[in-house]
């Protein structure tokens, strides 16, 4: 992931001097180049600072950020481009090592007649900040469903718009679209005095991009389509990894429970993948002290307490299956085991990374993923005992998110259904995909960036999207049936040969792994109560 740190302050004011903090978890997003550039917009002074996760473009030379030009042009550039207008549509783009998509996005924008149109019509994950020398115009933004993280702070005259927050600003979430603000040195001038600063317009977008037509025939074929556009959804997030040739280091890993979600996405990837190279499963396990108490009580033995976690359970017997269909790949299953000490140690940092967001679930699933993203563990033998120490290399990792929001895969589907049938459940399911951009995607992204690691999700994809949304509702899960939850999913992973998995019930990350309700008092808090302290 690449990080974005951007200040507008009056050109009188002190130079910005950026928070240590703040600026090193901008540098930990982007371990391989880091840089900045100051300029001068009417009566403002703009300061933009970037770091790189390099992965697209000539291997061993990282596109150096910000993008800076003569005419005075400056991009902050944190996503990937899977498609887009003019040179973005090309499939030369989605050759890993041929061109870098950041590059190419500030040559389009800069000569596009709409920066709109152009913003509007990219597909993939990013957030940036862009400034349009030409019209003094400042824009910055998130991709229509938030994937990547992008927080603003408003405060005597100055903007500080970032990937992450510093600690006690006070900072909101970025919503996802496009914002822009005309920074004209005719604006400056009327101002009166110099907290005021130019007014911004908002340019929503649509969770599901408009512009995608599904054939019918798709529609009435839907497992054959579904795996259709998934392997794509899949194929381009793989191809667009450098790998290493020669070494057996692994350019991927996936976040790795053993449900249905996750399981499709790694056998997926294997469909794509070259043959040599291995594909990390990245599964964590919490030292739960609640849980271990309860046992102690009702006088049961302590044995392995990771091996007790139910995602440690489902994640090895997922892992055996994976082995079975897919026999000629490495699987290296990454046993991610966490003492209780280590979430003392780490909490404080996990609170500032997941900032805006503040409440009991937030903090037990970012645990879960700031562990599992370090991809520090053990290797793991079949028996499910440590085999030896391992840190995973994988610059990407996939996520199974979104599989639940479209697929019918939580309880209060189930509720929902109950209640008033149909009609009810597809009122849920509409919420649940109108709020996937303001819920967890930029938590997410916050914390596992941190490790110098980005998360792809194929179920987020928008053609993938489009065709889920074009589905009649009875085509993706049959709630009235034991297992109907994610039917759609289940018969594809079935297909696919991974029986077991296909018949995993859901369960959240955070009591799969029991990284929730770790201490003694906090068996009856809610997960959306708010965290009394940061
Ligand atoms: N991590 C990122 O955001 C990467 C930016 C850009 N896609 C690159 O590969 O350089």
């Amino acid at each position: 992931m690449c990080g974005i740190l951007f200040h507008l302050q009056n050109n009188e004011d002190a130079a910005f001097k950026p928070n240590k903090q703040q600026l090193v978890r901008i540098k930990n997003r982007g371990p391989d180049s880091f840089g900045s550039h100051t300029c001068l917009a009417g009566s403002f002074r703009l300061n933009f600072y970037s770091s790189v996760l390099h992965l697209r473009g000539p291997f061993n030379h990282p596109t150096a950020q910000p993008h800076i030009d003569p005419e005075g042009n400056v991009l902050c550039w944190n996503g990937e481009i899977w498609n887009g207008p003019g040179e973005l549509k090309s499939q030369k783009l989605l050759q890993c090592c041929s061109q870098n998509d950041g590059t190419i996005l500030f040559n389009v924008l800069k000569r596009s007649s709409s920066i709109e149109d152009t913003l509007s019509s990219l597909q993939g994950p990013f957030a940036f900040v862009f400034y349009h020398a030409k019209t003094q115009t400042l824009y910055w933004g998130r991709d229509r469903l938030g994937m990547r993280s992008l927080v603003i702070k408003r405060e005597n005259g100055s903007l500080t718009i970032a990937s992450v927050a510093e600690e006690g600003g006070e900072y909101v979430n970025v919503e996802p679209g496009f914002h822009s603000c005309k920074l004209s040195s005719a604006t400056a001038s009327v101002m009166p005095q110099s907290s005021a600063l130019p007014p911004t317009d908002y340019h929503p977008l649509p969770v599901i991009d408009p512009s995608i037509l599904i054939p019918n025939d798709d529609v009435s074929n839907p497992v054959e389509a579904f795996h259709r556009y998934l392997l794509e959804a899949v194929r381009i997030r793989v191809q667009t990894i450098p790998l290493v040739s020669s070494s057996s280091s692994c350019p991927v890993a996936v976040l790795y429970s053993g449900g249905v979600d996750c399981t499709v996405l790694a056998r997926l990837i294997h469909s794509v993948l070259d043959d040599r190279a291995p594909i990390d499963l990245l599964n964590v396990a919490f030292e739960n002290p609640r849980m271990l108490n309860a046992r102690k009580q009702k006088g049961e033995k302590d044995n392995d307490i990771y091996q007790l976690c139910p995602d440690r359970v489902t994640g090895l017997q997922g892992w055996r299956e994976l082995q079975r269909c897919c026999p000629n790949r490495t699987w290296n299953f990454v046993s991610i085991d966490v003492p209780y000490s280590q979430v003392t140690e780490h909490r404080q940092t996990v609170l500032d990374l997941m900032f805006p967001n503040a409440t009991v679930m937030d903090l037990s699933i970012a645990l879960a993923f700031y562990f599992a993203s370090t991809g520090c563990g053990y290797l793991t033998n079949i028996d499910g005992s440590r085999q030896q120490p391992y840190v995973s290399s994988a610059k990407v990792l996939f996520s199974g998110l979104g599989a639940d929001e479209q697929l019918g895969g939580y309880s209060r589907h189930l509720r929902a259904f109950q209640r008033g049938g149909l009609l009810e459940l597809e009122k849920e399911l509409r919420l649940d995909i109108t709020r996937i951009p303001t819920r967890n995607l930029g938590r997410d992204d916050r914390v596992i960036s941190n490790q110098g690691k980005e998360v792809r999700y194929a179920f987020l994809d928008a053609n993938v999207m489009a065709f889920l949304q074009a589905l009649p509702t009875l085509h993706k899960m049959q709630l009235q049936e034991q297992g109907g939850d994610k039917l759609l999913l289940r018969k594809l992973c079935h297909l696919l040969g991974c029986e077991l998995a296909s018949k995993e019930k859901k369960r959240a990350i955070q009591f799969g792994s029991k990284s929730a309700k770790m201490e003694s008092n906090t068996g009856r808090v809610l997960g959306h109560e708010k965290l009394s302290s940061r």
